[in-house]
């Protein structure tokens, strides 16, 4: 795997001393299939999966002062300030015993990616960009039934427009970097993972060399 941050070099607040990590940003839109497709890559690369919407979601049953104020940005389909996310992103790398994170649903706006850059000094290895048409997206959540309190159909048309509005830009400017690795998810699960493995199998290759 390319470029291993060293964690001695990270910004203030960072990770704790020779904490080397890599990390890989996992985007796209609502219900393009990133949850899923990170358990396949947990289970066959030895990644950890931090979904920033879960560590949200798990802040908000923990009874936290700010859970009512996170809870209110996800039923309107909002981007929590990134101050918030990124600490649990930071305390959920910090404990793990794993130095390979795949980072589902952040950075979400310029805002996200500025502030977790300046914070962690982390830079993406790569992001795995999952694209998909929106009325697939819309037939995937609303047939999710996972009770999820955003999957309903006035939230769902929230969080597409955040999507193109804010999270878009974000994988546009990591692909002006040269950093975007982007899969068909349009298609059945397993040829979504044949594509994944691809990207991931060459990668591995190279740390084992
Ligand atoms: N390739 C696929 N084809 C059909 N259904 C899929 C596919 N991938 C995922 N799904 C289903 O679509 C729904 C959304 O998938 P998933 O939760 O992985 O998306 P997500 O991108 O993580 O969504 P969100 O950003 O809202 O958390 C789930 O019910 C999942 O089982
Ligand atoms: N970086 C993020 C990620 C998520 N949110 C909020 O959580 C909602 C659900 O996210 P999923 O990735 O699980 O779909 C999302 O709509 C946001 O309200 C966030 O604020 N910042």
């Amino acid at each position: 795997m390319g470029t291993v941050v060293d964690s001695a070099n990270q910004g203030a607040g960072s990770m704790p001393p020779n904490k080397k990590v890599t990390v890989i940003f996992v985007l796209g839109g609502p219900g393009s299939g990133k949850g899923t497709q990170c358990t396949n890559i947990v289970e066959n690369f030895g990644y950890t999966h931090l979904s920033a919407g879960d560590l949200l979601r798990a802040e908000i049953k923990s009874g936290s002062e700010n859970g009512t104020m996170i809870s209110n940005m996800i039923k309107e389909g909002k981007i929590v300030p990134s101050e918030v996310t990124i600490k649990l992103l930071q305390r959920a790398i910090q404990e793990n015993g794993n130095d390979k994170f795949l980072i589902d649903g952040f950075p979400r706006n310029e805002e996200n990616r500025a502030a977790f850059e300046l914070v962690t000094g982390i830079e993406p290895e790569f992001v795995l960009f999952f694209d998909c048409p929106e009325e697939e997206m819309e037939r995937r959540l609303l047939g999710r039934n996972q009770g999820r309190e955003d999957d309903n159909i006035e939230t769902i048309r929230k969080r597409f427009k955040v999507y193109m509005e804010s999270s878009l830009p974000v994988i546009e400017y990591y692909n002006s970097k040269g950093k975007v690795r982007k899969i068909d998810a349009a298609k059945p699960v397993g040829e979504v993972f044949e594509a994944v493995k691809a990207v991931f199998a060459p990668a591995d290759e190279k740390v084992a060399a």
